[in-house]
C-alpha cells in the first residue's frame, strides 16, 4: 500500500516563490507567489498585460527562469522531466485554413516527446487518442483539417490535445477567447465537470469574470500586482480521509 504521506490530497502540484520576469527592459512579473494544491481548481484574472500568459509559459517550461523558484509535483522545474503530466492549452491558435493537420493528427501530437518523435504511433496511442476525442465529443470530425473548423471545435481539438496524456494539471490560457457565449458557458460547464469528477489540478486565465466568480466564489484570495487568484480548493470537493480511503481501496 502507498505510504500515507503520497495520497496527501493536499500535495503541493506548483509552488511559485517570489517570480519575477522582465522581456528586456519591461519587468512585467514581479515577485509573484502562490501554491496549488492536488485538486485545486485556481482561475486568473487580471488586466491586459498584466502578465498572465508569461506567468503561464514559465510554468509549463516555455520561457526561462529568471528571478525566483517554481517547483512542479515537488521538483524544482530546472529538473522536472514528467511534462506529460500537465496538458496545456495555450492562448487562441489561430489556424490558417489550410493548414494541413486532421483534428486526429493534432490529438495524437500532444503524445510526442524526445523518446516517441521518431516511433511510429502505437495501438495503445490510438487509443489514447480515440478517448480523449470521445471525452471532447469530437470523433465525428477526427478526419477533418483543422483549419475548416469553428473556433469552439477548434478549441475542444487543444482541450483534448491537452488530455491524451491523461495530466495530472491542466494549464488553460484564455481557453474560450473568440468563441461565442453559448460555446463558452459549455466549454466551461465541461471543464468544471472534469473538476468535479476526476482526480486533476486545473489553472485557468480567463477574462470571464462571471464564469470565475460563479464557480470559485467572488473575493480573490491573492492578488500579485494586478494579477488577481481565486480558488476553489481540493478539501470543498473531498476531504484527505475520504480521499486516501478511495486511494487505499483502489491500490490495496
Ligand atoms: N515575447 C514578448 N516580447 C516582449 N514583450 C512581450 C512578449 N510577450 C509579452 N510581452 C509583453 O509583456 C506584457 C505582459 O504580456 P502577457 O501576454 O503576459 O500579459 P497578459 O496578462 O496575458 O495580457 P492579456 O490579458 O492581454 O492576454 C505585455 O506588455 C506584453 O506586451
Amino acid at each position: 500500500m502507498k505510504s500515507l504521506a503520497a495520497q496527501d490530497c493536499h500535495q503541493h502540484i506548483i509552488e511559485i516563490e517570489n517570480v519575477s520576469f522582465s522581456y528586456r527592459n519591461q519587468k512585467v512579473l514581479s515577485d509573484v507567489n502562490f501554491i496549488v494544491k492536488e485538486r485545486d481548481f485556481v482561475g486568473i484574472i487580471g488586466s491586459n498585460g498584466a502578465g498572465k500568459t508569461t506567468l503561464m509559459k514559465l510554468i509549463v517550461g516555455l520561457l526561462p527562469m529568471e528571478k525566483g523558484n517554481i517547483n512542479l509535483f515537488g521538483q524544482p522545474i530546472h529538473s522536472f522531466k514528467d511534462w506529460e503530466r500537465i496538458g496545456y492549452v495555450p492562448q487562441k491558435n489561430n489556424f490558417n485554413p489550410l493548414f494541413p493537420a486532421t483534428v486526429r493528427e493534432v490529438v495524437l501530437s500532444g503524445m510526442y516527446n524526445n523518446k516517441s518523435l521518431f516511433r511510429r504511433v502505437s495501438r495503445s496511442m490510438q487509443q489514447q487518442c480515440d478517448d480523449a476525442l470521445e471525452v471532447m465529443r469530437i470523433q465525428d470530425i477526427a478526419g477533418k483539417r483543422v483549419g475548416e473548423l469553428s473556433g469552439g471545435q477548434q478549441q475542444r481539438v487543444f482541450l483534448a490535445r491537452a488530455l491524451v496524456n491523461h495530466p495530472d494539471l491542466l494549464v488553460l490560457d484564455e481557453p474560450t477567447v473568440g468563441i461565442d457565449a453559448e460555446t463558452q458557458a459549455s466549454f466551461f460547464e465541461l471543464i468544471t465537470h472534469m473538476h468535479a469528477h476526476h482526480h486533476m489540478t486545473f489553472l485557468m486565465v480567463s477574462h470571464d469574470l462571471d464564469m470565475i466568480e460563479g464557480y470559485l466564489g467572488t473575493t480573490p484570495v491573492q492578488k500579485n500586482g494586478n494579477i488577481n487568484l481565486f480558488v476553489r480548493h481540493s478539501h470543498d470537493l473531498q476531504n484527505c480521509a475520504e480521499n486516501n480511503l478511495e486511494h487505499s481501496l483502489s491500490i490495496n
